[in-house]
């Protein structure tokens, strides 16, 4: 009922655990709070808040147009919804190191678990578009030793990205991984790797725990959640699967308004009332106070 009943530190000491386990965690991408709670309860390991779908969410293109406010206020709407982790989008951090060092504690006070910077220039673009930049070595390690020193819990994960496959190739991203966890990075984000090998290669030269992006229509191959265990990865994320899901059902369904006049062939494949009461809880404000809402719904 209302929130989730999990305080934050607590996610994050649990979170830390299992990835420490070497296990390998799934986080879809939730597209709004509601989501969240279906990702919860189909078992996943974590919730990952994307900026392309906060961008697009706001019919924004994901070019560095939003802004610290809105990403945190739109991340703890997600992350009080679930007793799940979730690991956030910053971006390049929102400005300079010290704009870093106040994005992160931002995200601490909204109650995410982890966030990943990366070392694109700013403004930013999608990893998978082309002609990307990434900003030299030393300014990317000032971002994450920034995000590093400003967190107060020291379960906050910071993931550092790297941009810099797409630019200069496998050995530099490797290169660049390394000085990021040196830099005080707990884990990699290795961006638009090509295949399994280039995952692999990453796998080898790091001590530390490697996110895979499986962005549909990007620059990578889409594996599946065994390939990437076998590959030794730690987190997968679908960043942005489940809004290109909804909004393609959603551009059917207003086809078929103009095509047929109304959506009764459709409603196989709308969340049905009752299990959207469900996951809302009714039954648990129901129990709360029965002057406050006492409605039964039957299918
Ligand atoms: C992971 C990502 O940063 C995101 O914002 O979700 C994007 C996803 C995408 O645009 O497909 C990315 O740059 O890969
Ligand atoms: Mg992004």
């Amino acid at each position: 009922m209302l929130y989730s009943q999990t305080p934050a530190a607590e996610k994050r000491r649990l979170f830390r655990e299992r990835l420490a386990s070497g296990e390998l965690l799934r986080f879809p991408g939730a597209f709004n709070p509601l989501s969240a709670r279906l990702i919860e309860r189909k078992g996943f390991e974590g919730v990952y808040i994307s900026g392309a779908v906060l961008a697009a969410d706001l019919g924004l293109p994901d070019i560095g147009l939003t802004t610290l406010t809105e990403v945190a206020g739109r991340g703890q709407q997600i992350a009080r919804m679930t007793e799940l982790p979730a690991i956030i989008d910053a971006d390049t951090g929102f400005g300079e190191p010290m704009n870093v060092a106040r994005t992160i504690q931002t995200l601490e006070d909204a109650g995410i678990a982890g966030a990943h910077i990366e070392d694109q220039v700013n403004p930013k673009r999608c990893g998978h578009l082309d002609g990307k930049q990434v900003v030299d070595e030393g300014t990317a390690l000032k971002r994450i030793r920034a995000a590093a020193d400003a967190r107060r819990d020291p379960n906050f994960l910071i993931m550092a990205r790297t941009d810099i496959r797409a630019v200069e190739g496998l050995d530099a991203a490797i290169d660049r991984a390394k000085a990021l966890v040196d830099a005080g990075a707990d884990a990699i984000f290795p961006e638009a790797m090509r295949d399994l090998a280039e995952f692999e290669a990453m796998r080898t030269a790091l001590d530390v725990p490697i996110l895979a992006n499986m962005t549909e229509f990007g620059k990578s191959d889409l594996f599946s959640v065994d390939q990437l265990r076998d590959a030794g990865v730690n987190i997968v994320i679908w960043p942005v699967s489940l809004l290109r899901i909804a909004m393609g059902a959603a551009d059917r369904a207003l086809d078929t308004i103009i095509d047929e006049g109304h959506l009764t062939s459709k409603l196989g494949e709308m969340q049905h009332r009752a299990d959207l009461y469900d996951l809302v809880d009714y039954e648990g404000y129901n129990h709360f106070d029965q002057d406050v809402f006492n409605f039964e719904i039957t299918r």
